[in-house]
């Protein structure tokens, strides 16, 4: 069993992945283009550790390449079969903590390596990710799980189990980036400073209120509601979807916000017959013929 959540019928591996992967699971649903990529390690309350950071980028850099696909599920599997506890992500793995980042334990080949924080790196390619990411939330949302949350598009919580909470400075541990200062775009400064300076729990109904998640809705229902979202998602314009994203995220991106959105700005440029004829004349060793195109208004 993938997680007790989990509708086989409606989902099918992606086999030369899925079967390399030991920390996460990754599926596509069979019918819509929308695809599923879980934490797997829910007797730890879907604690991340270097190598699930590596399965992770590594399923969410395939799910980019699909042209077919506009929706990411993020989730954790569940529930712990040592207490039956729910959750999403309760972020990097203390018990793997080094001096200089999160260590690989047991991998020979990757021992050498320093200590990791490249949970951040899947943060920016979430951020970058031409997809709607929804985060699935059912059960805790903490620390570097919480920054997950925060970073992804949309977040649909559990009604019964979702909880919501930072660590980070109980474990002298900070997210700077998305989870604390984009927590504060999200529900204004004073909130932001609450979560991570009296680190109180908050539930998913809470959560919404303070507008850090979109809706909540039953426990049992909560995985086929965000089939339900993707599908609505994947029903409407990929290109205005990508650019309403990089619109979204270009005021608080600054420079690398400009160049993301300027990209797709390029690259709609080089599907107009004007831009065909700049590279023909080059091609062709003559001098452009830019005539035919207007200097529109
Ligand atoms: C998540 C909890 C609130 C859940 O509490 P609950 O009472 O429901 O369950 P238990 O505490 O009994 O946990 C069950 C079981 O899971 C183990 N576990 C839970 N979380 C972790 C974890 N993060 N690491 C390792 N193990 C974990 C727990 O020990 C139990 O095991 P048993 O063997 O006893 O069954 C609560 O568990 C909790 O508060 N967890 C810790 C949350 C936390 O502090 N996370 C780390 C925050 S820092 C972080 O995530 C982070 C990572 C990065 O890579 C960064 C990179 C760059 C900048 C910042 C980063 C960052 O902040």
């Amino acid at each position: 069993m993938v997680s007790e959540l989990f509708d086989a019928e409606q989902w099918e591996s992606v086999a030369d992945l899925n079967d390399e992967f030991e920390d996460i699971t990754y599926h596509r649903a069979v019918d819509s283009g929308t695809v599923r990529i879980a934490f797997d390690r829910p007797d730890v309350r879907n604690a991340f550790r270097p190598g699930t950071v590596d399965e992770l980028y590594d399923a969410l850099d395939h799910a980019k390449r699909q042209t077919d696909v506009g929706c990411i599920l993020l989730t954790g599997n569940g529930p712990s079969s040592k207490d039956d506890g729910w959750a999403f992500c309760s972020g990097g793995d203390q018990t793997i903590r080094g001096d200089d980042g999160y260590q690989y334990e047991g991998d020979e080949e990757r021992s050498s390596e320093q200590g990791r924080l490249h949970i951040l790196e899947v943060q920016r390619l979430i951020r970058h990710i031409p997809k709607v990411v929804v985060c699935v939330v059912p059960g805790w949302a903490v620390g570097g799980g919480h920054s997950l949350h925060v970073v992804c598009d949309l977040t649909l919580a559990s009604e019964e189990h979702a909880k919501f909470l930072q660590t980070d400075p109980d474990v002298a541990s900070y997210d700077a980036g998305f989870g604390s200062a984009y927590l504060a775009k999200q529900i204004g400064q004073k909130k932001a400073r609450e979560v991570f300076f009296l680190g109180k729990t908050y539930s998913a109904e809470e959560a919404a209120e303070m507008g850090m998640v979109n809706d909540v809705v039953p426990h049992e229902e909560l995985e086929e509601t965000a089939l339900e979202w993707g599908d609505r998602i994947n029903a409407k314009s990929p290109t205005a979807m990508r650019m309403l994203k990089y619109a979204f995220n270009m005021t608080d991106d600054g420079m690398v916000g400009q160049q993301v959105f300027a990209g797709e700005a390029t690259r709609l440029g080089y599907m107009t017959d004007e831009a065909e004829e700049g590279r023909d004349a080059f091609v062709e060793g003559r001098d452009p013929d830019f005539d035919d195109y207007p200097w529109h208004y």
